[in-house]
């Protein structure tokens, strides 16, 4: 069967305006091959009473942290990462990291995310999950290299640039690549300028996490008398495919070197707010044209991978942030979570339109949350969650229909996940 028909619903198009409509998929080339009146598919999908978006796009996380959900909470990030996480992560086996990505796989599907961007240890097992759950997704090693000595510190570098070359293409060329050195202040100067060359070379962009709390910033502007942002093209990053996540302290002159060099940032509020990092200029940046993108980051700064409650938290922060109630507006958090995102990550995806990536949730509108239907994009950012959608697409296949997941098996996904959650946690102890 080559075409798959979602039919009966509202479709959300990429000016934001909701229109009743079909939508044909083709399976060949995993593309949107018609939007309105659409010819009959060999296969359907039942949209009515539902509202047709494109698949959400989670562009910053770490998805095998579903295993260190509630495990370490309430703490700033330093203390968090330095004292909770990264003892318990480093002994981490690599069936430990397929079992909480296979569980992080079936939350997206469950919340409607279709496609994500993940650094984390162990790629392969990503990899391979990814291959048989049918998401999207752009990985890379986390590269730390702080506080090892030279070998392990190299074997880190390339460990990042081998996983860049071997997996950029797979699962049918849904699973593209990074280079993913962790942030500024965990990997030095001299390594960047020997491996950031090599990742160009490879044609692969570079994610890192930068500028997300003061004390990150604090260290490169006392140690070399310049801002993050300017320290990292000097060293050979911010290109035009290159994102970072979070930019939550960033100045003028940062937002504007984003703007110029068309890098994207990937906005993560949840976490952001729960490890107390900071608010991020998200309408500034917005207004001065960087590609802005969501994230949820780890299932452990969050707590969870559901896109919607980022959306909600983008829209709500934002205004904060902005002292200005029409700050982050509800078409402009749509937008980050789908076209924003994808443009971010490098999908062609994240809009609903001939050619596009046939990457799409399928939510019902048929709920008291959710009614009276005055605008749906506001329903989208400001009342809707995860829980609503009905149908997830991705690559024009169905990987969950009537809230069932096809392509991975919940009950034991789940237990696996308990088991390796458990054990973890013991051996860290
Ligand atoms: C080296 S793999 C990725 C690495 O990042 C850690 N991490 C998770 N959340 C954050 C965050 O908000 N800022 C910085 N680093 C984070 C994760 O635990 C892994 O060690
Ligand atoms: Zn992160």
């Amino acid at each position: 069967m080559t075409t798959l028909e979602i039919v009966g619903g509202r479709v959300l198009r990429p000016d934001m305006t909701v229109e009743h409509g079909d939508v044909l998929a083709d399976r060949e080339t995993g593309e949107i091959r018609a939007v309105g009146d659409v010819p009959d598919g060999d296969e359907s999908l039942d949209a009515s009473g539902g509202l047709v978006i494109p698949g959400l796009v989670n562009a910053h996380t770490h998805v095998a942290m579903t295993l260190l959900r509630g495990y370490a909470d309430d703490e700033p990030l330093e203390t968090w990462l330095q004292e909770d996480i990264w003892p318990v992560e480093a002994t981490l086996e690599p069936a430990d990291v397929r079992a909480g990505v296979e569980l992080g796989l079936v939350e997206m599907i469950e919340t409607g995310t279709t496609g994500f961007c993940d650094m984390y240890f162990d790629v392969p097992e990503t990899v391979a999950a990814v291959e048989e759950a049918g998401l999207r997704a752009r990985v890379g090693h986390g590269i730390v290299t702080v506080g090892k000595d030279e070998d392990e510190a190299r074997a880190d570098l390339e460990e990042g640039l081998r996983v860049a070359r071997e997996f950029d293409g797979a699962a049918d060329g849904r699973v593209s690549t990074a280079f993913m050195p962790h942030s500024l202040t965990t990997v030095d100067a001299a390594e960047l300028d020997a491996f950031v060359p090599e990742a160009r070379e490879a044609d692969v962009p570079v994610h890192l996490h930068a500028n997300e709390t003061t004390g990150e910033v604090e260290p490169i502007v006392d140690d070399h008398e310049k801002r993050p942002l300017e320290y990292a093209v000097d060293h050979g990053l911010l290109e035009p495919e290159d994102f970072v996540a979070h930019g939550v302290h960033l100045d003028e002159r940062e937002v504007d070197l984003l703007a110029e060099r068309g890098a994207g940032v990937v906005h993560c509020p949840a976490s952001n707010m729960k490890l107390a990092s900071g608010i991020a200029p998200v309408q500034t940046l917005l207004d001065a044209g960087v590609t802005v993108g969501l994230g949820t980051d780890g299932a452990a700064s969050n707590n969870d991978l559901d896109m919607f409650d980022e959306l909600r938290d983008a829209a709500m922060v934002g205004k904060l942030g902005a002292g200005d109630a029409s700050a982050v507006d509800a078409p402009s958090a749509v937008g980050m979570a789908t076209a924003g995102s994808a443009a971010v990550a490098g999908f062609d995806a994240g809009r609903i339109e001939p050619g596009a990536n046939a990457d799409l949730a399928v939510l019902d509108l048929d709920a008291t949350h959710l009614t009276p239907h005055h605008d749906l994009v506001s329903h989208l950012a400001y009342a809707a969650s995860g829980t609503d959608v009905r149908h997830t697409v991705c690559d024009g296949e169905v990987l969950m229909r009537d809230r069932e997941v096809l392509t991975l098996d919940v009950d034991e996904v789940r237990e696996t996940a308990e088991r390796h959650a458990a054990a973890v946690v013991e051996r860290a102890e």
